[in-house]
């Protein structure tokens, strides 16, 4: 980077504070939440919302839990204006919800936002000016007393046209761009302001101190908000109010130590939408408090439903790797992170867990309305036998032998791997059955009988290479009778055959399903599943597949030893 001397930093690091949110672990409560997604979140959009997509945001802010949301900036259009009409006229605001709106500190516009509100149940005004050092020198061109002054006549206006205009109003007031603003003054501003506004206990103010524009690393916000709370007048009539921005990534951080450091309140918006880098993401911050097992005060139980409103009314998209919300998010391709849920998922079966632990997954993706078919496992080149045999179990109830998964797992890698392309569920059930299940080339069972009974004997009847051969073996058992047949006649040898089934729970009939190892010399392991409604047959049918497994690789080397 050849310009870094041309930057430096612009914030302002507080006299030294009590660092008490230093020792807090967690946050404990939920603050208060406002929605600002239909003002800051709208005023950021290419195309902003019109009257119906706004109306239908309204109502799932509504439905998600929210009791105070800004409704928009009603001097700045006449689609905020008729908007905050149509709410207002319409009685769609419930009576626990009060709306905000936003106001320059400018008669006219103030004028205008009061005239907006007439009837309103409960609202808040917010009134802002900036107050950086930035903004005084390049977009103000005043002193200090100059915009302090903004503010002063902006609090009085709202005090003015309050008593004029009928409704129950509250009052807020952000010294914007507060991050860029040296502290000593911002509190000067906001207890100038306060004041005028003399908050009481019944009649509380809100402080909000905006990071408008990011600036620091989160732990230097959360000392500049611990010094205006610690320095504040009237501090315990005051609401002090936290707006990050995410211009560094860390709006969600800055937010949570904000808190930690003495906030009541947060404004953000649904999956962080808002000015450039978007404002605060609250479902974030909400859902990182569930996942510490304290209630956000919101109801995120079908994100899905809020993500799709919300992308079809801002048009904006929600990126795959957003937390919580993200497409991928539940999702693990690699091989060790799904063994690992797989194993968590089972231990989570076999009795009841007080708390969610299952590894690489934060939340249990179903209370936000996610699935785990088709959404937690998903295979690719780097999985592994453990997610894989997973998926194979839950959707078709097939348990394979540990070693078999893992030869089912190179088998469906390599599929992957050589297509490039990720394996739905089905193309590895489709990869099993042709495998592994039933195969009868080059050798086909016919028929089979035995007499016997501690040592068995059999007659099998096989077709190999369009010709069909009546063969005779004995052995320990039923199934060690045949091998033996097999290997003698095929001219073959293996050894350490091992043998599982179970019943086949999944699917229409109930089938015995059967898997088989066998050992070549050479010390390689052939596997082969049989599936059949009776356990005998299944068994047969298991071996002759390892067999032919075999057969497939070896008998060549086998034909030349002869
Ligand atoms: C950080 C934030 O998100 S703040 C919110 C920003 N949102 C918006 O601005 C969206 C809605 N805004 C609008 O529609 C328009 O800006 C309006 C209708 C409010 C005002 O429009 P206009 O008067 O045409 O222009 P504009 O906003 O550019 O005004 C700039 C003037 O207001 C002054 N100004 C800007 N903000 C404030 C403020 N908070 N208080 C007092 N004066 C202000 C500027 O210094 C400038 O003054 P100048 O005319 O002496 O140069
Ligand atoms: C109006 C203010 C609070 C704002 O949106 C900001 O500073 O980001
Ligand atoms: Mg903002």
């Amino acid at each position: 980077m050849k310009n870094v001397t041309k930057y430096t930093r612009n914030y302002f690091m507080p006299p030294a504070t009590s660092l008490k949110w230093t020792q807090k672990e967690y946050i404990t409560e939920a603050p208060t939440w406002c929605s600002v997604d239909l003002r800051d979140g709208n005023q950021a959009l290419i195309i902003p919302m019109n009257l119906q997509e706004k109306l239908e945001y309204f109502q799932v802010l509504v439905e998600v839990g929210f009791k105070e949301i800004e409704v928009g900036f009603p001097a700045a259009s006449d689609t905020e204006y008729t908007f905050l009409r149509t709410l207002i006229e319409q009685d769609l605001i419930p009576d626990d919800v009060t709306i905000q709106v936003l106001t320059q500190s400018r008669e006219h516009i103030i004028e205008k936002t009061f005239e907006s509100l007439r009837g309103a149940k409960n609202a808040v005004v917010h009134l802002y000016n900036s107050t950086s050092l930035a903004q005084r020198e390049q977009v103000f061109r005043r002193s200090k007393e100059e915009i302090k002054d903004i503010a002063v006549s902006g609090a009085k206006m709202l005090q003015k046209y309050a008593a004029e205009v009928e409704g129950n109003f509250k009052f807020q007031y952000s010294p914007e761009s507060f991050t860029g603003t040296e502290i000593e003054f911002a509190l000067d501003v906001c207890n100038s302001v306060l004041d005028v506004w003399q908050p009481t206990a019944d009649n509380k103010v809100i402080i909000n101190l905006p990071a408008t524009v990011s600036m620091s690393m989160p732990h230097v916000y959360a000392s500049q908000i611990e010094f205006m709370s610690e320095n504040m007048k009237y501090r315990e009539n005051v609401i002090l109010s936290l707006h990050p921005h995410n211009d560094r990534g860390t709006g969600v951080a800055d937010a949570e130590l904000g808190i930690l450091a003495g906030a009541d309140r947060v404004e953000g918006t649904l999956f962080g939408n808002g000015e450039r880098t978007g404002n605060v993401d609250i479902v974030t911050l909400a859902l990182n408090m569930y996942t510490h097992g304290v209630d956000p005060k919101l109801n995120l139980d079908n994100l899905p439903a809020i993500q799709e409103v919300y992308e079809r009314v801002t048009r904006m998209t929600i990126p795959d790797r957003q937390p919580y919300a993200g497409k991928l998010v539940f999702t693990a391709f690699s091989g060790s992170h799904q063994d690992a849920i797989a194993k968590g998922m089972k231990w989570r079966e076999q009795e009841e867990r007080k708390h969610w632990t299952v590894p690489y997954l934060p939340v249990d993706p179903e209370d936000i309305g996610r699935e785990y078919e088709g959404e937690v496992i998903r295979i690719n080149s780097q999985s592994g036998k453990g997610g894989i045999g997973y998926l194979l179990e839950q959707a078709y109830g097939f348990e394979l032998p540990p070693k078999m998964r893992e030869t089912l797992g190179y088998k469906v890698k390599d599929v992957s791997d050589r297509s490039q392309k990720e394996l739905m569920t089905n193309e590895i059930h489709d990869i099993f059955m042709k495998e592994f299940v039933n195969v009868d080339t080059p050798a086909a069972l016919l028929d089979y009988t035995f007499e016997g009974k501690d040592t068995a004997t059999t007659t099998i009847q096989v077709k190999v290479n369009g010709e069909t051969n009546k063969w005779h073996g004995a052995g320990n058992g039923r199934l060690d009778a045949i091998s033996n047949a097999l290997q003698t006649e095929l001219g073959i040898s293996y050894k350490d055959l091992t043998y599982k089934e179970h019943a086949q729970s999944i699917g229409s009939q109930a089938n015995a399903v059967s898997y088989v190892s066998i050992t070549s010399d050479n010390g390689t392991v052939y596997w082969g599943c049989g599936i059949d409604p009776d356990i005998m047959n299944s068994s047969v049918k298991a071996l002759f597949s390892a067999v032919n497994n075999l057969l497939k690789v070896e008998q060549e080397r086998f034909a030349a030893t002869k």
